[in-house]
């Protein structure tokens, strides 16, 4: 599923004190596969715009368009569009509340009304995606279970209602690396298996660098910025200027880069750092 966004603009509380301009003519096209980084400093607009991309807010001016049909138009049914874009937002675990795993993933599915062997059949696939053990876990209480297991389930309920388009925001945000680089690997394999359009909102460039086709770069409620990853990371004075930075391999690359040593200028990650920098050496000792 593809998303046109032409000239969208968001304004809190209009008219009055406290009056916020979140998104401010923003124009963006996101083709059906592509793994999207959102990535901008905190208030930058990021959790604005993706509330957007299913009708929980509606613009001030301008339009959403959803593989042809346009979400802000009033005549549209939204409950439509939200079975087909699901949106993960931060913290999710702290959504679940049935009393076991099974019925908090099987919420949404439920309420599609489908046949109780498509319910199981999907809670068990979704569970599988975010690699939880189905049988081991699926009559115990979400509450008993570590943070990172706790979000799975939460993603594992919005998989259940198979979208077309995934939008996470966060979701990283307070685990370990370990937690972090697992559930990294879990959407990515989602995107690869599934060739679902998703949208990884992030306040890190590490973490998106090394997954995502490409990256839009918000600040102050514009996007400043859209390229694939190894075009943004050229931009990095202004990346710096906008308090992001660059995934710390490609600035080691670039403070080598600028002390003589001949490298390619397109690292972001640590693989490529080795062996561009192994490439060198072998240069140096052949010289
Ligand atoms: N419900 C709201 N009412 C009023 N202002 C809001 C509301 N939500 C967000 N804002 C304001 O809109 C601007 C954009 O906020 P938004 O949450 O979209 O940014 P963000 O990039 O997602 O930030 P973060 O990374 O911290 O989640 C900020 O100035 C914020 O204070």
């Amino acid at each position: 599923m593809s998303i046109k966004i032409e000239n969208l603009t968001h304004i809190y509380n209009p008219k009055s004190p406290f009056e916020t301009k979140a998104l401010d003519n923003i124009n963006l096209q996101i083709e059906s596969g592509e793994f999207i980084g959102l990535i901008g400093h905190t208030g930058s607009g990021k959790s604005t715009l993706i509330q957007h991309l299913n009708g929980l807010l509606k613009s001030t001016e301008g339009k959403v368009i959803i593989n042809g049909l346009d979400i802000t138009n009033k005549d549209t049914k939204l409950s439509d569009i939200r079975k087909k874009v699901g949106l993960v937002f931060q913290y999710p675990e702290y959504q679940l509340f049935e009393e076991t795993i099974f019925k908090d993933i099987a919420f949404g599915p439920t309420n599609l009304n489908l046949s109780e062997e498509e319910i199981e059949k999907r809670v068990k696939e979704s569970m599988q995606q975010v690699n939880l053990d189905f049988e081991e876990l699926k009559d115990r209480s979400p509450f008993e279970l570590s943070g990172g297991q706790k979000r799975r389930v939460a993603i594992a309920g919005i998989l259940a209602m198979k979208p077309e388009i995934l939008i996470l925001d966060e979701p990283t945000a307070g685990l370990d690396p370990k937690g972090r680089d697992e559930i990294l690997e879990q959407i990515n394999s989602l995107h690869k298996e599934n060739n679902i359009t998703i949208i990884l909102v992030s306040h890190s460039m590490e973490d998106i660098a090394r997954y995502v086709n490409r990256i839009i770069v918000m600040h102050k409620s514009k996007v400043v910025l859209t390229g694939p990853p190894k075009e943004i990371f050229k931009e990095y004075e202004m990346l710096e200027g906008i308090g992001l930075g660059v995934p710390q391999v490609t600035d080691l690359t670039k403070k080598l880069l600028d002390n003589g040593i001949e490298l390619n200028n397109e690292i972001i990650t640590v693989e490529e750092a080795k062996q561009e920098i192994l490439k060198w050496i072998r240069r140096k000792n052949n010289a």
